[in-house]
C-alpha cells in the first residue's frame, strides 16, 4: 500500500518570514488558512492585484502587501514562499529562483513544484492537529479537519494544563514520571 512518508513539523511562524505571490483567490485561501492556524506569522505579498479581503485580512494580520510584479529581489530575507498567480511560467520561475537561492517553495495546487505541502489544521488551545493526504485528495483534508474540529472537545487544552501541573508534583526519576504519565492518561486510549 502507497504511504505518506511526508516529515510534518510546527513551525514557529513568528520566527519565520513568508512571501505570497500572487494576489488572487489561491492566494486568499492559502492566506486565510495561514493567518487561522499562526496569527502571528509574518508575511508579505507580492501582486500587482490584491482582492478586497485579501486587504482586509492583510491589515488585521499585519501582512505587508506589496504592489508589483514578482521580481527574485522580493526573496530576499524570506523562509519559505508560496507562488500562486495565474501565469504558471511565473510560478516555475519562483519555483527556480527559490531552489537557487535554497528557500522551501510551494507552488500552491501544483504538487511536483512543492518542498511542502500546506495541511488542513485543527487548532484546539494548545493541541494542533495537521493533516495531509499526501497531495492525493485536499478535500478530504478539508472534510477530516471539519471533522475534528467538531469532536475534539474545546476544553481539551484544559487536560493538557491539568497534565502538565500534575507532572510537576511526581516524585520520583524521569522514568517514573513517564510510567505514572502514562497509567493515569491509559484510559483515554482503552476501547469500551
Ligand atoms: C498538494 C497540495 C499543495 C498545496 O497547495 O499545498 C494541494 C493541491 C491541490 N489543491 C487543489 C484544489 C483544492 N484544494 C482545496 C483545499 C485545500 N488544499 C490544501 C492543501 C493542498 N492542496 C496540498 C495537499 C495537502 C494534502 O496533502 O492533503 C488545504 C488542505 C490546505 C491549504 O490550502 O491551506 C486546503 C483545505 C483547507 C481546509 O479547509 O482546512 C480544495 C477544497 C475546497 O476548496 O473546497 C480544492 C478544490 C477541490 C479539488 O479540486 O480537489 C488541487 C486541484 C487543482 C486543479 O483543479 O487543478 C490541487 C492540485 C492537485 O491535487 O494535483
Ligand atoms: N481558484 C481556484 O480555486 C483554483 C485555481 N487554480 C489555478 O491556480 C492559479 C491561480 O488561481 P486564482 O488565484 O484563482 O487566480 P486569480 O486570477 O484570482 O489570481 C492570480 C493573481 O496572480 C497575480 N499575478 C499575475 N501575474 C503576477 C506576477 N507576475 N507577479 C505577481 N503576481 C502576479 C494577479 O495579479 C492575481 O492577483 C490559476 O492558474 C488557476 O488556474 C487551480 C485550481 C483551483
Amino acid at each position: 500500500m502507497e504511504r505518506n512518508n511526508l516529515y510534518p513539523v510546527f513551525l514557529k511562524t513568528s520566527n519565520l518570514h513568508i512571501l505570497i505571490v500572487g494576489g488572487g483567490n489561491v492566494a486568499e485561501e492559502k492566506l486565510t488558512f495561514l493567518t487561522k492556524s499562526s496569527p502571528d506569522a509574518k508575511v508579505t505579498m507580492v501582486s500587482p492585484i490584491y482582492r478586497k479581503v485579501t486587504r482586509q485580512l492583510a491589515l488585521r494580520f499585519d501582512v505587508e502587501l506589496i504592489t508589483d510584479s514578482y521580481q527574485a529581489k522580493y526573496l530576499m530575507g524570506k523562509h519559505m514562499v508560496i507562488a500562486t498567480t495565474d501565469v504558471p511560467e511565473v510560478n516555475i520561475q519562483v519555483y527556480n529562483d527559490c531552489r537557487s537561492f535554497d528557500k522551501l517553495v510551494n507552488v500552491a495546487d501544483n504538487p511536483p513544484y512543492c518542498d511542502f505541502y500546506m495541511g488542513g489544521i485543527v487548532t484546539k488551545g494548545n493541541v494542533k492537529i495537521a493533516i495531509s493526504t499526501n497531495g492525493k485528495s485536499p478535500t478530504t483534508a478539508k472534510r477530516l479537519r471539519q471533522f475534528f474540529e467538531d469532536v475534539i472537545p474545546d476544553d481539551i487544552t484544559k487536560m493538557v494544563q491539568n497534565l502538565n501541573d500534575y507532572r510537576k508534583t511526581i516524585k520520583g526519576d524521569f522514568e517514573q514520571k513517564v510510567d505514572k504519565m502514562n497509567e493515569i492518561t491509559q484510559k483515554l486510549v482503552e476501547k469500551v
